[in-house]
């Protein structure tokens, strides 16, 4: 068994946020298997107009449908609060961009715990922040305690430059190129050196199967852990 996940997300998907989540919490048993997982910020307008694709929301009949399996999803990770916020769809190049400078400038659990805030800034009710605009996005990661004030002065700086703004553009190429339309989109490798994409916060049995793993292992303690699921 091993393998691994390159697992790649934007702040404004509510699938994205629970992908987090899931796979955050499965980690521990991912490594008992060999399987590591990497997370990487990118654009999810830009995938949609790269790949031709709209927004399921933008769809009246899924848009609808949308109601029922968001309810589901948010029912099945635990009963997660979580509201599309009043200013939805949050224009996330700021947040996204400052992701990927902190990915690069901090160690990997600070980079994996404000992907964690910034999702819960723009996702949880009944007072979601528009981490879109710089001032609000400084607040949040002050009152963090994951950083120093210069350290968020010079983030806030850093997502404005070039260099930061061209790697965003280049994680959301590169998912387009191995043919992302959405996100959370998934990039995995077998223990066979084998690589394939996984779609949605929805497919990890299939992507269990995959590498590998007995996939009751993971989803025994998943989504309450400690309850044996119903197999
Ligand atoms: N069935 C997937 C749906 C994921 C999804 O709808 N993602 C949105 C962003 S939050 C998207 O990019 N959708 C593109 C599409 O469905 O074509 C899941 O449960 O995770």
């Amino acid at each position: 068994m091993g393998g691994h996940i390159d697992c790649y997300l934007d702040c404004s998907s509510f699938y994205g946020y629970l992908t987090l989540l899931y796979l955050l919490k499965q980690r521990e048993q991912l490594l008992a298997h060999h399987v590591t997982v990497d997370f990487h910020p990118i654009f999810l307008g830009g995938v949609n107009v790269g790949s031709g694709n709209k927004p399921p929301w933008t769809l009246p009949a899924k848009a609808a449908y949308g109601v029922f399996d968001g309810a589901r999803a948010k029912k099945y990770h635990g009963d997660i609060a979580m509201e599309a916020p009043p200013f939805f769809p949050p224009l996330t190049l700021l947040p996204q961009r400052a992701l990927c400078f902190i990915k690069s400038h901090h160690p990997p659990s600070t980079f994996e715990q404000t992907f964690h805030l910034l999702f819960h800034a723009l996702w949880t009710p009944p007072s979601q922040i528009n981490v879109t605009q710089a001032p609000l996005l400084r607040s949040v990661l002050a009152s963090s305690n994951l950083y120093t004030e210069g350290q968020v002065e010079e983030i806030l700086v850093k997502a404005g430059e070039k260099e930061w703004k061209d790697k965003l553009l280049d994680n959301t190429k590169k998912v387009l190129e191995q043919g992302a339309f959405g996100a959370p989109w998934m990039w995995v490798r077998n223990e066979e050196g084998k690589e394939e994409p996984f779609f949605g916060s929805d497919r990890f049995h299939f992507m269990w199967e995959y590498l590998g793993i007995p996939w009751q292992d993971i989803e025994i303690l998943s989504p309450k852990e400690g309850e044996k699921a119903k197999l």
